[in-house]
């Protein structure tokens, strides 16, 4: 058992988010961060180096010195969950990747009930809803009931909201570590789902009973407006994120779906109507912030996913219906999903077979679950018509 005072977080994925905002906010919190993955490279490189730089990537540069971390691969974690000097397990590692990591998590959470260890929470931080809770179900799977009952009593699986643009860009650093982000942070967790005090607390870390609130917010603005500029940034030949948005065309169909999305947003969760507009556009500012330099095959990876019916795209739209609101610019985006042609992202290839194989009308219908026939089919075939023919 390793005997360290410090208190220890385990984090799954030293990628973008990792290290540039949840690996970094639990260092400068006063933990011990020990990231676990599954690239050998960044393992090696995390152990063998004492500190790496997080980048702010605005008009006002500036930077963070990120020291006291290590890392493990996969197989060594399970001793390092059973640390009781470990308080928090977090995950940013992609979503489709957590049930790969539940068996994993699962032996480190009974070798922890093995040695007699306290409380800890788990929080994924990943983009979609409710990932914490899928990740439990996930390792529930490997565990007996016995196991089961100590998990629901000791260990808390929160779910959580994560928002910080972390580009995937090349610094020109010495260390590969080095990672650039921008300014805004934003992490929002479930405090009615932890089973012991966060403590030491972690800087930027908002507890918060309204979690819902939080991530449909984040994921039907950011992240849907987000999404719209990538593909229709990809469709009219734009490479980043800043690029598209200074493209009149799109930054209007953004803007306007954002305000569509934002009425149904305002009216579900009573947000003040002025503070949402506001939250807009700071969010339009972000995107438009030069230095990111966020390539638009990153922020539209995985378009099937991003056409779940909760996700960034589909969630707003049928919100917005729902409160009887028009869904012309959201329809036009989601259009533009249909158009994303990357041969090096397995959904993408799929999507476009699928489009090839039995056309766009029913492709659309299979994918939105709107009707042939209907007002929101036909406004986004009527849409993806137009786009093609840019
Ligand atoms: N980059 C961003 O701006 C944001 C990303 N997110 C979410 O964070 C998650 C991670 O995204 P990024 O950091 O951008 O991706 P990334 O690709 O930079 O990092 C993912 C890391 O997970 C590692 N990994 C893969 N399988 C693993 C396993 N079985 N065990 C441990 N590590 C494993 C990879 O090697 C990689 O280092 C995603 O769910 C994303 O939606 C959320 C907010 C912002
Ligand atoms: O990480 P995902 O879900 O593939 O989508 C990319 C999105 O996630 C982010 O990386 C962070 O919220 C955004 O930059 C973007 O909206």
């Amino acid at each position: 058992m390793i005997m360290n005072q410090k208190p220890r977080a385990v984090h799954f994925g030293a990628g973008n988010i990792g290290r540039g905002f949840i690996g970094a906010l639990l260092a400068e919190s006063g933990y011990h961060v020990v990231f676990s993955d599954v690239n050998n490279k960044v393992v090696d490189e995390l152990n063998k180096r004492d500190t790496y730089e997080v980048r702010i990537l605005e008009a006002d540069e500036g930077s963070e010195e990120i020291t006291d971390f290590s890392a493990v691969d996969s197989h060594n974690v399970i001793a390092e969950l059973a640390d009781p000097n470990v308080r928090i397990v977090t995950t940013a590692v992609g979503p489709p990747i957590l049930e790969k990591l539940a068996p994993t998590l699962a032996k480190g959470l009974q070798a922890r009930r093995s040695a007699g260890g306290g409380p800890l929470n788990v929080i994924a931080c990943e983009n979609m809803v409710n990932q914490t809770q899928t990740l439990a179900k996930h390792v529930h799977t490997h565990l007996s009931p016995a196991d089961i009952e100590w998990l629901n009593q000791h260990i808390g699986f929160a779910n959580c909201s994560v928002d910080r643009i972390v580009p995937s860009v090349q610094l020109d650093d010495e260390n590969p570590l080095d990672v650039g982000v921008e300014e805004f942070s934003e992490w929002a967790v479930d405090q009615t789902a932890l089973k012991s005090e966060i403590h030491p607390p972690v800087n930027g870390m908002k507890l918060t009973d309204n979690l819902d609130g939080y991530i449909e917010r984040k994921l039907f603005t950011l992240n849907c407006g987000h999404a719209i500029s990538a593909y229709l940034g990809y469709v009219r030949q734009h490479h980043t994120i800043d690029e598209a948005m200074s493209d009149p065309e799109i930054s209007r169909v953004v803007r306007g779906a954002l305000h569509e999305g934002g009425v149904a947003l305002v009216r579900k969760h009573k947000f003040e109507e002025q503070d949402h507009a506001a939250y807009i556009e700071r969010i339009l500012l972000r995107f438009a912030n030069p230095k990111l330099k966020d390539d638009v095959k990153r922020v539209a990876r995985q378009p099937l996913r991003k056409l779940g019916r909760e996700d960034r795209l589909l969630g707003p739209a049928y919100l917005a219906q729902g409160y009887g609101m028009p869904i012309d610019n959201l329809a036009h985006g989601i259009a533009a999903v249909f158009l994303f042609d990357m041969p090096d992202d397995e959904e993408a290839v799929q999507l476009q077979e699928k489009v090839k194989t039995h056309g766009i009308d029913k492709t659309v219908t299979e994918h939105t679950g709107f009707e042939e026939g209907g007002d929101e089919h036909r406004k986004v075939v009527d849409a993806y018509h137009g786009l093609k023919g840019k």
